[in-house]
């Protein structure tokens, strides 16, 4: 993370304020608020139909807010906002390449568009092609491409101009693994070099795994935002640990009762179950404990609460409903 994730007063890459918008009668994004800083990954988790995608399209000055305001480095966007919207690579749901084109003849089309030219252009591209992982495939026609790899395609096209705010839609919505994989490798790579970058999905391992921050939101309002260990303590979810155990499970059992951040013990036939607060952190004293006792410990499994877990606690429902 970049120092001026770290300093308060730096301006924010991206600021959206107040967000709402409307279709007829229907409330699609309510008072929406969040900031992503330089380097950080921003995380919008929430189901379909949530307002993700019309945030984004706020956020990226593609459709006007009823109320509400956005600044990308601290410049207005609006729909005439040029200098805001040059600054955002934005990566929509619906793939848009040319097929009968190669990949390297998309990204000199995409470049152009984007007033890059000659030498710079042409570095331009190269450097793409390398960062989403297709350098060896860029003369072969986009026809030819799996879903996963056009998906990448379409992701390169939008760095082409270096913005220093990436949006992506959900961005591995129908890819095969491999390429799932590779997306979200590129996009880790991005926010470490000082990119800021706003994610929406609905898949919550993705933005457990990439987001330094995570905004759940539901109904077109944010629930609730923050790293996930937040997120969790704010629900108060707790982690389980499991140890399968042979010896006097009783006197380990009271042994662990004693243990600071250990809520709850419950023993069964060979193993024994805790409930406690941040768990990881309690494996060394939970261990010492056994030993002790004269407890041979044959395994032990920490689970720790999901974003699932939380978004199930703030809004009553499942993610993938
Ligand atoms: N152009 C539109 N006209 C009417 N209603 C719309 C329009 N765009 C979005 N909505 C409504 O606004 C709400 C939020 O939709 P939005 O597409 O932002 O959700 P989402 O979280 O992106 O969902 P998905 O993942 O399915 O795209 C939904 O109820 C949707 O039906």
């Amino acid at each position: 993370m970049s120092q001026a994730v770290m300093t308060e007063k730096a301006v924010m890459t991206l600021e959206a304020s107040g967000l709402t918008r409307r279709f007829g009668d229907r409330v699609a994004i309510e008072d929406v608020s969040f900031h992503v800083a330089p380097g950080e990954t921003y995380g919008l988790l929430g189901p379909n139909g949530a307002g993700k995608t019309t945030t984004i399209r706020v956020v990226c000055g593609l459709l006007a807010p009823d109320a509400g305001e956005v600044t990308v480095a601290g410049l207005p966007v609006a729909a005439t906002a040029t200098e805001a919207k040059a600054r955002i690579g934005y990566v929509p749901q619906e793939v848009s390449l040319y097929p009968d084109l190669t990949a390297r003849e998309n990204l000199r089309f995409f470049g152009r568009l984007y007033r890059l030219r000659g030498q710079e252009l042409r570095d331009r591209v190269e450097e793409v092609l390398e960062l989403i992982g297709l350098a060896d495939r860029g003369d072969d026609r986009v026809e030819s491409y799996s879903g996963g790899m056009k998906r990448r395609l379409n992701i390169g096209a939008s760095l082409l101009h270096r913005p220093e705010l990436l949006v992506l839609d959900e961005p591995t919505v129908g890819v095969d693994p491999q390429s799932r994989h590779a997306i979200m490798e590129s996009i880790a790579n991005l926010g470490t070099a000082g990119m800021a970058v706003l994610y929406t999905t609905h898949y919550m391992e993705e933005a457990e795994r990439l987001c330094d921050r995570v905004g759940v939101i539901d109904h077109g309002h944010l629930v609730a935002e923050g790293t996930r260990r937040e997120l969790v303590a704010r629900v108060g979810e707790k982690d389980r640990i499991t140890l399968s155990a042979t010896g006097s499970l009783a006197l380990f059992a009271e042994a662990c009762r004693r243990i600071e951040g250990i809520e709850q013990v419950d023993t069964a036939d060979s193993s024994v179950h805790l409930i406690a607060t941040d768990g990881r952190r309690r494996l060394a004293q939970v261990l010492a404990a056994a030993t002790v006792t004269d407890t041979s410990v044959r395994s032990v499994e920490v689970e720790e609460p999901d974003l699932e877990a939380v978004f199930l606690h703030l809004t009553g429902t499942a993610l993938r409903e």
